[in-house]
C-alpha cells in the first residue's frame, strides 16, 4: 500500500538504550480490554501513579481522549472500531519503541483486532489485561450515564447492549472488578510486571 519508495531511517540510539534511561524497564503495552464501566481507565490511572512513584515513565492512551483527537473522525461501526484499534496499535508500538510503559484502555471488543495489535509488537510487548466485570454491574455503575442512554435508544450500537464484546481467550492477566478491589487489581498487575521482569 503506502510503503513504496519509503526506507526506514535508523538512528544511533536504540529501544534498549531508551529503556535504560527509563529505570531499565522492558517497555510494553498493557492493553486493558473490557466493557464500558468495567474499570479500564480507573485501573490504568492507579498503575500510572504507582509507576511514577517508582521512577518509571508510563503513558496512558484512553478511548475517550484519543477519540477527541487522533481518532475524532471515527464512530462505532465495526469497521470504525477496527480502524480505531489499528491506529492505537501503531501509536502503542511507537510508545513502546520510545521505551515507555504504555497503558492502553479501549473496549477493543473484537478478538481479531486485539490479535492484530499483538502481532504488530515483538514477543512479550503486548500484555493483554482482561478487565472482567458483569454487564449488570457495569450498567449499575454507569459512570457516564451511557448505559441509560443506550437502553432508551439515544445511543445506538452500544457495546454489551446492541454490539458484541468478544472475551479474550488467553489474556496474560484477568482482573475481576466485580469481585476484587481496585487495589487488589493494581497489585495483581504490578506483581505480574515484576515477576515477568518488565521492571
Ligand atoms: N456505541 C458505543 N459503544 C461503546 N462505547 C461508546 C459508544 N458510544 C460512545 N462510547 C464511549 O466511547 C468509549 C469507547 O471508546 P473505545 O475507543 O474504547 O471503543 S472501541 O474500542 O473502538 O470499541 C466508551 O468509553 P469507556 O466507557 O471508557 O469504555 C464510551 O464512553
Ligand atoms: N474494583 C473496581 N475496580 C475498578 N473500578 C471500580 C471498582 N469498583 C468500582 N469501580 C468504579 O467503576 C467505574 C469504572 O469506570 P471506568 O474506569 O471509567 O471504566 P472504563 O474505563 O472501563 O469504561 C468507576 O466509577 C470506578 O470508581
Amino acid at each position: 500500500m503506502g510503503q513504496k519508495n519509503i526506507t526506514w531511517h535508523q538512528g544511533h540510539i536504540s529501544k534498549s538504550d531508551r529503556q535504560k534511561l527509563n529505570n531499565k524497564i522492558k517497555s510494553a503495552v498493557l492493553w486493558f480490554t473490557g466493557l464500558s464501566g468495567s474499570g479500564k481507565s480507573t485501573i490504568a490511572v492507579e498503575i500510572e501513579k504507582e509507576l511514577y512513584h517508582a521512577g518509571i515513565l508510563s503513558y496512558r492512551l484512553d478511548g475517550d481522549n484519543i477519540r477527541h483527537g487522533l481518532n475524532r473522525d471515527l464512530g462505532f461501526t465495526p469497521q470504525e472500531r477496527t480502524e480505531n484499534i489499528r491506529r492505537i496499535g501503531e501509536v502503542s508500538k511507537l510508545f513502546v519503541d520510545a521505551g515507555i510503559l504504555t497503558l492502553a484502555s479501549f473496549i477493543s471488543p473484537y478478538r481479531k483486532d486485539r490479535e492484530m495489535v499483538r502481532n504488530l509488537l515483538d514477543k512479550g510487548e503486548f500484555v493483554e489485561v482482561y478487565v472482567k466485570c458483569d454487564l449488570s454491574e457495569c450498567e449499575k455503575r454507569d459512570p457516564k450515564g451511557l448505559y441509560k442512554k443506550a437502553r432508551n435508544g439515544e445511543i445506538k450500537s452500544f457495546t454489551g447492549i446492541h454490539s458484541p464484546y468478544e472475551e479474550p481467550i488467553s489474556p496474560e492477566i484477568i482482573v475481576e472488578t466485580d469481585k476484587q478491589t481496585l487495589q487488589e487489581s493494581v497489585n495483581q498487575i504490578l506483581n505480574y510486571l515484576i515477576k515477568n521482569k518488565y521492571m
